[in-house]
């Protein structure tokens, strides 16, 4: 599958109903501490405007929700694929991205069969603490070599300064929250990822 190769992630509908009308082609709704149902309620919000712009949304996290509320696509790290239930999920016919950080996350990553793999965080992240030093480019195409064809996407610290180089490494696509979402202009920011990675597309 081809992944469009600008990945934005946001926390809220909100965020999507703001930013997907522009021409994203790739969301993930990606939110921390609010209830089932409140959550419930922004898939359902995020889903609808997906579906009127034809953008591929993906679920961070909720994959039960997201089968419950007829996703097809959901993103899980590490420790969410240890709780989730595979099985139901393929049932769902959910495609499955997942993340990595190290060569063991990725043996495990890759024997769940995603769709496509993250690396991150390739540069520092301000989004979260996170265990794992700055990838680099470097590691990026030593992924690239380890997965073959399936797709690879690059996560942490990602700006338009940055896009040339991570696909340059070998990744095909680039996820990004705090360059756009803290922009002074998040939709004149969003138009430029949408134009710098149009030779990508
Ligand atoms: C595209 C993409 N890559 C990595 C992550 C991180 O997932 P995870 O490790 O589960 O951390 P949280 O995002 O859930 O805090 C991601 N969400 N998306
Ligand atoms: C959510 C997330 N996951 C990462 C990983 O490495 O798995 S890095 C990251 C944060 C990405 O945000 P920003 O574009 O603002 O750096
Ligand atoms: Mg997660």
């Amino acid at each position: 599958m081809k992944l469009d190769p600008f990945y934005l992630i946001v926390d809220s509908a909100a965020w999507v109903e703001r930013l997907v009308p522009l021409g994203v082609k790739l969301v993930q709704l990606r939110i921390k501490d609010a209830s089932d149902e409140a959550i419930r309620a922004e898939i359902r919000r995020a889903k609808a405007t997906c579906g009127a712009h034809g953008c591929q949304l993906i679920v961070n996290d909720y994959w039960q929700l997201a089968i419950e509320e007829g996703c097809d696509f959901v993103h899980l790290g590490q420790e969410d694929l240890a709780d989730a239930d595979l099985a139901a999920i393929r049932t769902a016919g959910l495609k499955l991205g997942l993340s990595t950080h190290d060569e063991a996350e990725l043996e495990t990553a890759l024997a769940a069969d995603p769709v496509y793999v993250a690396l991150g965080p390739i540069y520092p992240t301000i989004l979260k603490k996170m265990k794992w030093a700055p990838q680099g480019l470097e590691r990026l195409s030593a992924w690239r070599e380890r997965i073959g064809p399936l797709p690879l996407v690059a996560i942490g610290g990602l700006n338009p300064q940055r896009i040339e180089g991570v696909f340059a490494h070998g990744a095909d696509s680039a996820a990004v929250v705090t360059d756009i979402t803290l922009d002074a202009d998040p939709e004149g920011r969003t138009r430029e990822w949408i134009r710098k990675t149009d030779a990508w597309r």
